[in-house]
């Protein structure tokens, strides 16, 4: 595997994030998160789309105002049909990079725009000049790529160098490809062509981040992604899991201060009305929470037995519960951190208890219900 060292992560939360059907983040949430995205180092926003009117515009402005005020050195990125009208919508922002997207699948190109190959090819052609005039960087965004021909990607790809495209985005707009042949197709694109290339996945089969990983390993520079995996649909590719996962398992860096991730996840999870679940990778409130009996007996000995990823890196802890899995040295360890020193029998006892407390409440019993439980066993001890 020749992997880049290094892989440019370009945050669609306030673009694609926002399109999540109900998602509506108010201007104070949106320049709230492009304040903590950049602070945590992600160095590409994705901030909006110019053509919905003057309240996006004024949106985008502020963020740009913002971040370049502060001297904050993110890209800002709008995202715009390529059209005239999408490109008059975003001069004067303060951003620094349009991306112009049109479809490059038959399907796109016949039933939506009623166009043809060419039309493509000569748009591309014609507007990625016009963008550069007004002073914008220029990505084209291969809208539905991944059900296009590829030669035609490649040749649109060339069409857009020729014109003075820095950047592809290659858009797996619905979310049809899978790991193996998306590493598959961006070696191909990366032997044909020198322009940066920007991978956009969705997650309709959950592999969202699998496929942002393997364009990686086939040559891309640029991942999109959306904090919690906000998104159309199922969503796109995760921030959290995309930036630890290229991080810890590819060696591959981004820049990014993974111990923001908690936070962030938190201020998106609200501001989307979008709670995060208790199980989300590397973000859900009970990712590094044990109870099985035979991993916190592990983990108490020596916690690489049951760790693979280290919550230190993301700046959050092990948390050691009881519950209807748990064994007698839990019993006894968790009641040794109360400064409650039980014996062997004593944690036994406390286990049926801590086992039918479980099974009836569905949750894991608090402090006070395990002082209670201790002081009941207590209690019987005396009386027997
Ligand atoms: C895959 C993606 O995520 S693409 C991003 C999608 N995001 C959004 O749609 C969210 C924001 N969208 C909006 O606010 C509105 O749809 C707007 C402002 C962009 C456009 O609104 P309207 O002008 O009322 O058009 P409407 O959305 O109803 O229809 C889309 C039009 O854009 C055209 N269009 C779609 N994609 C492109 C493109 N890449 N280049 C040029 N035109 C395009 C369609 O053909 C259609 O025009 P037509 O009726 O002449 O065929
Ligand atoms: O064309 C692009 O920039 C990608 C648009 C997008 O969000 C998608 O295709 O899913």
């Amino acid at each position: 595997m020749n992997l880049l060292r290094q892989v440019t992560i370009d945050d669609t939360t306030l673009r694609d994030g926002e399109q999540s059907a109900g998602v509506a983040f108010t201007r104070a949430e949106k320049c709230a998160i492009a304040r903590e995205l950049v602070a945590a180092g992600v160095p590409e926003l994705e901030v909006g789309i110019p053509a919905m009117g003057d309240d996006e515009q004024e949106t985008i402005r502020a963020i740009a105002g913002q971040i370049k005020g502060q001297g904050l050195n993110a890209r800002l990125i709008v995202w715009c049909r390529m059209c005239d009208f999408d490109l008059d919508a975003s001069r004067d922002l303060g951003v620094d990079m349009i991306d112009l997207s049109i479809p490059m699948s038959d399907g796109q190109i016949f039933h939506k725009l009623g166009q043809s190959r060419d039309y493509v090819l000569r748009q591309i052609a014609t507007m990625v000049p016009k963008a550069l005039d007004a002073g914008f960087e220029v990505m084209v965004g291969g809208e539905d790529s991944s059900r296009a021909d590829l030669d035609f990607v490649l040749e649109a790809m060339e069409t857009a160098a020729r014109a003075g495209a820095c950047r592809f985005r290659f858009a797996d707009t619905v979310g049809i490809m899978e790991p193996f042949g998306t590493a598959e197709i961006f070696r191909q694109l990366r032997s044909n062509s020198d322009l940066e290339l920007e991978m956009h996945a969705h997650d309709d089969y959950g592999l969202a981040t699998a496929n942002s990983l393997a364009a990686v390993v086939g040559g891309a520079t640029h991942v999109n992604t959306t904090v919690n995996g906000l998104g159309e649909r199922a969503g796109n590719a995760s921030l959290e899991e995309f930036a630890a996962a290229v991080d810890r398992l590819y060696h591959v860096q981004t820049g990014v201060d993974q111990r923001q991730f908690s936070a962030l996840s938190q201020m998106v999870a609200r501001a989307s009305g979008r709670p995060v679940p208790h199980q989300k990778s590397l973000v859900g409130a009970s990712v590094f929470t044990h109870e099985s009996g035979i991993h916190v007996d592990g983990l108490v000995k020596n916690k690489e037995t049951y760790q693979g990823l280290d919550p230190e890196w993301l700046g959050r802890q092990h948390e050691l519960v009881l519950g209807k899995h748990s064994g007698t040295k839990a019993v006894l360890h968790i009641y040794g951190t109360m400064g409650i020193a039980l014996t062997a029998g004593q944690a036994k006892s406390i286990l049926e208890k801590v086992r039918s407390f479980a099974e009836t409440y569905k949750r894991t019993p608090a402090r006070q219900d395990l002082m209670t439980f201790h002081q009941q066993i207590m209690a019987s001890e005396i009386a027997h």
